[in-house]
């Protein structure tokens, strides 16, 4: 079990994590999520020992095997897909039997066998970070820390690593992802928020979305004059927010029912236009997260 206790650290003088404590236990993927300079590589190199906090401390790591995926791909670009798993699994200590039969394996999770002879820097960008995958969990270790292991990875890949990742967990490793992709909660049994180097919330991600205290209305197909509306919505709202999404406007409220009726009012009569209540999915309870911490003055 990983302990992370009170861990502070700081970039010449600037600090990047502050205070953060949770522990790693039964729950067997934990996602971090945090916008751009939250502190998450920050993080995950001082829980893989990388760097040393300015305060606080990392207790249970003594006997633990790691894997590590960082953001950029680390693996050699002029080997082969199997010439860097075998490599891998040298490195790692496992004798050429044992790796031939682990890589078997994982080229059929991964979708990779058949690739195996293709030099790893032809590779496409998902199958990249499949492979990186691959090579961080040949030996099987207790924790896996990956750096968003799905960054401009397009979303059928997406899915498909994190049915990876699944398996993965499953076979007994504990995993703890950072993402930007909010949706991505959904593959875990716990998320933990992090901003500006702090800990929001670290909750099961149903959790909170059954907590979140908003409701969402969309009005579909809203053309190019919802940007006259939005203004005049937003004046109905005590705390909430409007906002697009495509050609849909959306409206995040803590209101009673007559919302709909104050919004109806404004929008034109003749468009055929109609208002419909949604369930709010995880971009909106995190987004709202964040924005509270950030202190924005509605959503
Ligand atoms: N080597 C460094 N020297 C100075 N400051 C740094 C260094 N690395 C990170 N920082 C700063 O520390 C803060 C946290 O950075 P970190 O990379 O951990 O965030 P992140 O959540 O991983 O963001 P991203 O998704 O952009 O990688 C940021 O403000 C960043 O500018």
């Amino acid at each position: 079990m990983l302990n992370v206790k009170g861990v502070s650290y700081a970039y010449r003088g600037k600090k990047a994590l502050d205070q953060v404590s949770f522990t790693l236990g039964e729950k067997k993927i934990t996602a971090l999520i945090g916008p751009d300079g939250a502190g998450k590589t920050t993080l995950l190199k001082v829980m893989a020992g990388l760097l040393r906090p300015s305060s606080g401390e990392v207790n249970g790591k003594d006997g633990m095997s790691l894997g590590y995926v960082s953001q950029f791909f680390g693996l050699y670009g002029e080997m082969s897909v199997q010439e860097n798993l075998h490599f891998y699994g040298r490195l790692n200590g496992l004798t050429f039997r044992e790796s031939t039969q682990r890589i078997e394996e994982l080229l059929h999770w991964t979708g990779l066998e058949s690739v195996i002879h293709r030099e790893a820097g032809a590779l496409s960008g998902g199958m990249k970070q499949k492979l990186s995958i691959a090579a961080a969990v040949l030996h099987r270790p207790d924790l896996l820390l990956l750096d968003e292991p799905t960054n401009g990875v397009d979303p059928v890949s997406r899915r498909e690593m994190w049915r990876l990742l699944q398996s993965v967990a499953e076979g007994g490793t504990q995993i703890f992802a950072a993402t930007q992709y909010l949706d991505e909660a959904a593959y875990c049994g716990r998320v933990i928020l992090l901003h500006q180097g702090r800990i929001l919330v670290e909750e099961s991600p149903q959790q909170l979305l059954r907590d979140f205290p908003f409701r969402l209305l969309v009005i579909r197909e809203a053309g190019h004059e919802r940007v006259k509306w939005m203004d005049r919505i937003r004046k109905e709202l005590t705390t909430g927010e409007v906002f697009s999404k495509g050609r849909d406007l959306y409206i995040l409220h803590r209101e009673g029912m007559s919302i709909q009726g104050r919004i109806k009012a404004i929008l034109p009569s003749d468009k055929g236009l109609s208002l419909e209540e949604v369930e709010p999915g995880y971009e909106e309870v995190f987004t709202q997260r964040f924005q509270d911490a950030d202190g924005g003055e509605s959503r």
